[in-house]
């Protein structure tokens, strides 16, 4: 029996990614939650013949209490998506204050949930949910992740395309590491499980690599102010908690990228963080998953002198987003 539910499931990426999950066999009840509209979108997913019970709750009559009671994966995409000309950071204004105010609700009603936290900017939200937990007395930082599965997805995607075979996507996989925002996204392309061209040039693979790092702003522009990824990321989003799902009914040797607390496995992180050369609470590795969450963090291996600049120059980036994200908890009253 596994009960997850969606934060922001009325959104733009919540009703496809409810719908991957309602589709999904191994989803046995499914809370939708959202400020608007879920009651109409959890009696239209409820019709479909597949094993999930599905319920939807509005804030009214403590509905956020309701949907988390029971819950073992939590999914929050709930928040604003950029326009063109902004950055993920402009949309921690609003998005930090929802984050935190679910992430309270999660604290008191479903403590144990695995967290899979998509609101952006992900490398202070994550931080966010885990300063709110610390203050409940109820932080597990291996249940804690940040999806950053959209830009594994994207750079499979892309590898496929310039090896001309997008059949091969499925089954192409790059380690995508660092944090979920520019720079930070770090994808290790010389680790891509399939080769890319012998004379692929150093100038066509920081091409590849700038649009793996920009592939959100290519799709934020040609929405043209009507949001950002929401299909692809429900697929990904889906696709991530789908891993965690199996790990948790014991499954074993499951590993994906994640943003994660690097306490979450005291040894493996210390020793990612030695290889990074810095003391960074979180930072997005493989992390191999086990019915506890976070088993342990995968090291990066070895890199090329381009890709050691990349995390480098990901460093100072992801240390002023986690600070960010700390100090908005801090400073709020909870
Ligand atoms: N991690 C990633 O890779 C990734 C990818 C794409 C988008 N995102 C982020 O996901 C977020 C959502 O994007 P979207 O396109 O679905 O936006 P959207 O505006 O279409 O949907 C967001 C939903 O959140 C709901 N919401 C707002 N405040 C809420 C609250 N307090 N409680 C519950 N629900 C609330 C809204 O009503 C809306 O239905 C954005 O922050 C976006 O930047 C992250
Ligand atoms: O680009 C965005 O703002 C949304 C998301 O983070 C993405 O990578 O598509």
């Amino acid at each position: 029996m596994v009960k997850a539910v969606v934060l922001g499931a009325a959104g733009g990426i919540g009703q496809p990614l409810s719908l991957l999950l309602k589709h999904n066999p191994l989803v046995t009840s499914l809370g939708l939650y959202d400020i608007v509209n879920t009651p109409g979108v959890a009696a239209d997913l409820s019709h479909i013949s597949t094993p999930a019970k599905v319920v939807g709750y509005l804030p009214a009559d403590d509905g956020l209490a309701k949907v988390l009671t029971g819950a073992d994966v939590v999914v929050i995409p709930a928040g604003v998506p950029r326009k063109p000309g902004m950055t993920r950071d402009d949309l921690f204004k609003i998005n930090a204050g929802i984050v935190r105010d679910l992430a309270t609700g999660i604290a008191k009603n479903a403590p144990k949930a695995f967290v899979l936290v998509i609101s952006n900017p992900v490398n202070s939200t994550v931080p966010i949910v885990a300063e709110v937990f610390k203050q409940h007395g109820v932080f597990d930082p291996k249940r804690l992740f940040g999806v950053t599965t959209l830009d594994v997805v994207r750079a499979s995607t892309f590898v496929a395309e310039v090896l001309g075979d997008l059949s091969k996507a499925p089954s192409i996989t790059v380690p995508v590491v660092g944090g979920h925002s520019g720079v930070t996204i770090v994808p290790l392309l010389s680790q891509s499980s399939a080769a890319l061209p012998a004379d692929f040039t150093q100038d066509a693979r920081v091409t590849l690599t700038t649009r793996i790092q920009y592939g959100g702003d290519e799709v934020v522009k040609a929405k043209d102010g009507a949001g950002s990824a929401t299909l692809s990321m429900a697929y990904a989003g889906a696709e991530f908690a789908e891993k965690i799902i199996r790990a948790l009914r014991g499954e074993t040797g499951i590993v994906a990228p994640s943003f994660v607390h690097l306490e979450s496995d005291p040894a493996s992180g210390a020793a990612l963080k030695k290889e990074i050369g810095k003391d960074l609470e979180y930072f997005s590795a493989p992390v191999e998953l086990g019915p506890q969450g976070v088993a342990s963090i995968k090291p990066l291996g070895a890199l090329t002198p381009y890709e050691k600049t990349l995390v480098d120059a990901a460093l100072p980036e992801l240390q002023t987003n986690i600070d960010k994200g700390v100090s908005f908890i801090s400073a709020s009253k909870l």
